[in-house]
């Protein structure tokens, strides 16, 4: 594939909006493309221009270095016209990766319309293919977004069962010292008697969880916690989270449970590994790192997490994909060490991924984005939805808690699906 010949030449046009509507009322209800955070961020829509990215045994497979590329020539070919000059303005594309190198479906998608606040500021781009051009898009009615209505429920690849033997088989290879830790993850079925429209997802997500990161990529859509990473100009900054309990019904319980949280050996060991695969993944790409010795206490609606948030100052010439393309898949969404736990991953979960716990965010013309890893999260498909979550297994996981553990991660989901 020769990148090149599939870039477009594209005309881009920034302009401050005096409009401080809530980004989420913009969209349309086809094929919306959201980043969402604390009622920051960017909505977009329609098409101008799509990268389906290759998977690791196909020409050209180094799937990061093709959308760098990609985003390069994109950048170089267009006009660009920008009089606001942030963060996510001038061209962008919103991106998904897959889980798994093997598997298809990693895309980065250019919508023609994309509106952007931050900090105060409000904007709105335009992407057309000819100067002058008016995008269509522009004008897509705004419908109100839909009900969703009652949905059947059904198991995935494996049921609660099923799973548990899988987490009690990667606590005995991990015993056997095959392995330090493994996230296993399973999936969950919605269908509901119409489309599912997007928009009713992304309001409720938006508002229960303002604090994660409410997101909407070619149909993935979720609201993760875990922030891989954010860049603007050479510094970046991300969340590291792994370790996980329940929130408690009483103020005096929640303390307890998190207070257990911050001691418990299995939790802090878990983390540990996540914390030492970013730093490991970041050394060589960063100039310093700063990544505290313990872990920190994130509360959310459904769990609390422990927490370490990281940054580091990046080496010259480091593009954002080098940075995501070193720390996929993190110890927090695969293991430690991360190819056995890659290996163990495809063997016990049974099912594809997808772009579940993959990188998902968007990146601009300048290398500065925002990419989260995508947990929390459903697949779209029409009326049906598919919903993942997982849990990182040490030595001393119990499968029974890990059931429950993934039941307050589906939460999140099932909650947004709930009228
Ligand atoms: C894998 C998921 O979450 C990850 C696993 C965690 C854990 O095992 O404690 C915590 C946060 C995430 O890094 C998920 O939500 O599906």
């Amino acid at each position: 594939m020769t990148v090149a010949s599939e870039t477009p030449h594209l005309t881009v046009r920034t302009v401050p909006l005096r409009d401080h509507h809530a980004l989420l009322g913009h969209l349309p209800e086809n094929a919306p493309l959201a980043w969402l955070h604390n009622g920051d961020g960017l909505v977009g829509w329609g098409e101008a221009a799509r990268l389906v990215l290759p998977t690791e045994d196909e020409p050209d497979g180094q799937r990061f270095d093709t959308a760098a590329r990609w985003m390069s020539e994109l950048a170089a070919n267009a006009d660009v016209e920008d009089s606001v000059g942030l963060p996510g303005t001038g061209p962008v594309a919103f991106g998904g990766f897959t889980f798994d190198p093997r598997s298809s479906g990693s895309t980065l998608i250019v919508p023609r319309v994309v509106v952007g606040h931050r900090a105060g500021r409000v904007w709105l781009t335009t992407i057309v293919d000819r100067p002058g051009a008016h995008p269509d898009a522009l004008l897509s009615p705004v419908t109100s977004a839909r009900y969703i209505g009652p949905l059947n429920w059904s198991d995935g690849t494996l049921s609660a069962e099923e799973w548990g033997d899988a987490v009690a088989t990667a606590v005995q290879r991990i015993k056997a010292a095959e392995l330090n830790k493994v996230v296993l993850a399973r999936d969950l079925h919605a269908e509901a008697d119409n489309t599912i429209d997007v928009r009713t997802l992304l309001f409720r997500l938006a508002r229960a969880y303002p604090n994660c990161y409410t997101f909407c990529v070619d149909g993935l859509v979720g609201a993760t916690p875990e922030l891989l990473l954010r860049r603007a100009g050479g510094d970046v900054t991300s969340l590291v989270l792994a370790g996980t309990r329940p929130r408690g019904t009483t103020p005096d319980e929640d303390e307890r449970i998190a207070s257990e949280l911050m001691a418990s050996a299995k939790e802090t060991e878990e983390h540990r590994y996540a914390a030492e695969s970013l730093r490991a993944a970041l050394t060589p790409l960063a100039s310093t790192i700063r990544l505290p010795d313990q872990p920190e206490l994130l509360r959310l609606a459904n769990v609390q997490h422990l927490a370490s948030p990281a940054s580091a100052a990046l080496r010259d010439g480091v593009s954002t994909f080098d940075v995501i393309a070193a720390m996929h898949p993190t110890a927090a969404v695969g293991g430690t060490p991360a190819r056995a736990a890659m290996d163990l991953i495809r063997e016990l979960e049974g099912m594809d991924r997808g772009r579940y716990a993959g990188p998902v965010g968007w990146i601009d013309a300048r290398g500065d984005g925002e990419w989260g890893i995508a947990l929390r999260c459903a697949h779209l498909d029409g009326s049906r939805a598919r919903l993942f979550a997982g849990c990182g297994i040490v030595a001393g996981s119990d499968p029974e808690a890990e059931l429950a553990e993934a039941d307050s991660k589906f939460r999140v989901m099932r909650s947004a699906l709930a009228d």
